[in-house]
């Protein structure tokens, strides 16, 4: 059920072209039914044939917004995806320690469908060690979970395997997607008591800027409403696999996903 009153945040990279980052996490939180709230923590300069420059805002900037969001709109459920260095990942998660959120979704966003490096390779280490731990749920693609774990992902056994090793982490419950393997698109929820696959038909589509961005969101959303991980899981799956059925060409690279908006017959 919609309550465009229960607020929720995402703390991302703002991409220019609309399609990932916050401005997907947003249209996905609307789309879903959810008040959206947003800390930004880069400016990309992105459409659909790439990402061209990026620029980090300073961690006064990024901490101030956590606090002062927190401190009078405190939301139901988060989510993390673009935080590019080291520097701005402890001071996200030395800020949020303070504030104890609860269904804190983290998207270990690394590399973007481009090939631009998102994540500056000397932060891997500190997502791992400050970030990681304090996740409700991680959602990482394989190319992500291999970077974490060390594990080569070619199959859905693998998939499990780096599940496991990411869960001793510390998150409760990780999400392994496997839209980038073969075959249909499954992607597995790992908890400590809870093993569940999640499948869908592989859609052959070119246009899919921003799948990462509105799963993870799409899973925010529906916790901040009050679905339990499963159920919140289950609605976040089928909400990406009609987004992305229905995603269209816009601009002449990779197109964006399609958010769905019910249009509502209100009396006004
Ligand atoms: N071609 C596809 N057809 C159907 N679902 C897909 C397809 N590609 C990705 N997905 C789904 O979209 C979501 C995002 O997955 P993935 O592409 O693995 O992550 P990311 O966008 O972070 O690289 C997952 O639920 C995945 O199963
Ligand atoms: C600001 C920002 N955040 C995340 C992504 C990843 O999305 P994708 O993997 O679809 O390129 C992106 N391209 N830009």
């Amino acid at each position: 059920m919609k309550n465009y009153k229960i607020p929720t945040l995402t703390i991302a990279g703002s991409d220019s072209s609309g399609g990932a980052g916050v401005q997907a996490d947003l249209k996905t939180f609307s789309a879903i039914g959810t008040y959206g709230m947003s800390v930004i923590t880069a400016i990309t300069a992105q459409n659909t044939k790439g990402v061209f420059m990026v620029e980090d805002l300073s961690k006064e900037i990024i901490k101030k917004q956590i606090e002062v969001v927190f401190d009078d709109i405190r939301p139901k459920s988060l989510k993390i995806g673009m935080v590019s260095s080291e520097e701005i990942i402890k001071e996200i998660a030395k800020t949020l320690d303070k504030y104890k959120p609860e269904n804190l979704v983290i998207d270990p966003v690394m590399i973007s469908k481009s090939g631009y490096s998102l994540l500056k390779p000397e932060a891997k280490q500190s997502m791992i060690e400050y970030l990681i731990p304090m996740a409700y749920i991680i959602t990482p693609n394989t190319p992500e979970a291999e970077e974490i774990t060390g594990i080569k992902i070619d199959n859905v056994e693998d998939m499990k395997l780096a599940g496991q090793k990411i869960l001793e982490l510390g998150p409760k419950f990780v999400l392994m997607k496997g839209g980038h393997l073969d075959g249909d698109a499954v992607d597995i929820l790992i908890g400590k008591d809870i093993f569940k696959v999640y499948k869908s038909e592989r859609l052959y589509r070119k246009n899919t800027h921003g799948t990462g961005c509105t799963l993870s969101s799409a899973i925010a959303a529906h916790l901040a409403l009050g679905y339990d991980i499963c159920e919140s899981v289950k609605r976040s799956k089928e909400y990406i696999t009609n987004a992305i059925r229905y995603s269209f060409d816009i601009g002449s690279g990779v197109g964006p996903v399609h958010h769905f908006y019910e249009i509502e017959n209100k009396k006004i």
